[in-house]
């Protein structure tokens, strides 16, 4: 057993990176991406990757079967709290998953969640014994109310959804991560390696993330990278950073030197 999981609705996981399906060149290279990364945690778009919805087209869980990974159906592409309740009910019917990850979109061109519908939705989908993993903007009093309500983590934007932008907001984070009572993971918007590292070392207990890893030159050399900017992050936030100084302060000792 691992001594540090990552544990989401009473399930220990040893990998801290979930990721995304969407944007490769076909299901193999999702997969051989996905091992790269070392995920555990899958997500997939049900509006828009089959699982099973068509039983004549290619399904996804053949190159990513279920027995070995932790299938995250999400809400994808869905803009109304009653949309995104009626996709969660389909994966429940579609493979009996209750843990999904809930996002309403409220903006196509910022993809920001529409924060009223995301609740209404949340409230709905808890009270029918969804595990909701929570895609939110980065608000403290936002993320503390979903925990509140009993979502099983809470998932603040690092920037929007496929820009790459990297970690916009660390001080927001940082509220985030000190009033969390669930596990806290930053999802969308970070572009490469070190974004991730930073998440991690700000106390992030984990990373979502696709476009960066799909979108790379070479996804697997990302993915590789991503697994271990993610693994770099969080050894560094268990290592505990040394404090800022403002002076400089002699790498060896000064006293007792050999030569005056
Ligand atoms: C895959 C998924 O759920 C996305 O909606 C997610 O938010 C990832 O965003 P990036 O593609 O920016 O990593």
């Amino acid at each position: 057993m691992q001594k540090d999981p990552l544990v989401i609705a009473g399930r220990a996981y040893q990998s801290r990176l979930l990721v995304g399906t969407g944007k490769y060149k076909d299901f193999a290279e999702t997969r051989v991406a996905v091992d790269a990364a070392g995920a555990e945690i899958i997500t997939v778009a049900l509006r828009r990757v089959n699982l099973g919805q068509d039983k004549d087209a290619p399904n996804l869980l053949d190159v990513l079967p279920p027995d070995r990974f932790t299938i995250l159906p999400n809400t994808a592409g869905c803009y109304t709290a009653e949309d995104a309740v009626r996709t969660c009910r389909l994966a429940r019917e579609l493979g009996d998953w209750k843990l999904v990850k809930l996002e309403v979109i409220g903006d196509p061109q910022t993809l920001y969640p529409d924060m009223r519908q995301t609740y209404e939705a949340a409230k709905v989908l808890i009270a029918e014994g969804f595990e909701v993993m929570v895609y939110s903007v980065d608000d403290p009093v936002a993320c503390k109310t979903f925990a509140e309500m009993g979502c099983v983590a809470v998932m603040p934007l690092a920037a929007p959804i496929g820009s790459g932008l990297g970690i916009r907001n660390p001080y927001n984070l940082r509220i985030i991560l000190e009033q969390a009572t669930v596990p806290i993971l930053v999802d969308a918007g970070v572009g490469t390696a070190s974004d991730v590292a930073v998440a991690m070392e700000l106390g992030c207990d984990g990373v979502l993330l696709n476009t960066a890893i799909a979108a790379a030159k070479d996804p697997i050399l990302m993915a590789e990278a991503m697994r271990l900017g993610v693994d770099a992050g969080r050894k560094a936030f268990l290592a505990g950073r040394m404090p800022r100084k403002l002076y400089a302060s002699a790498s060896s000792p000064v006293d007792g030197t050999f030569f005056e």
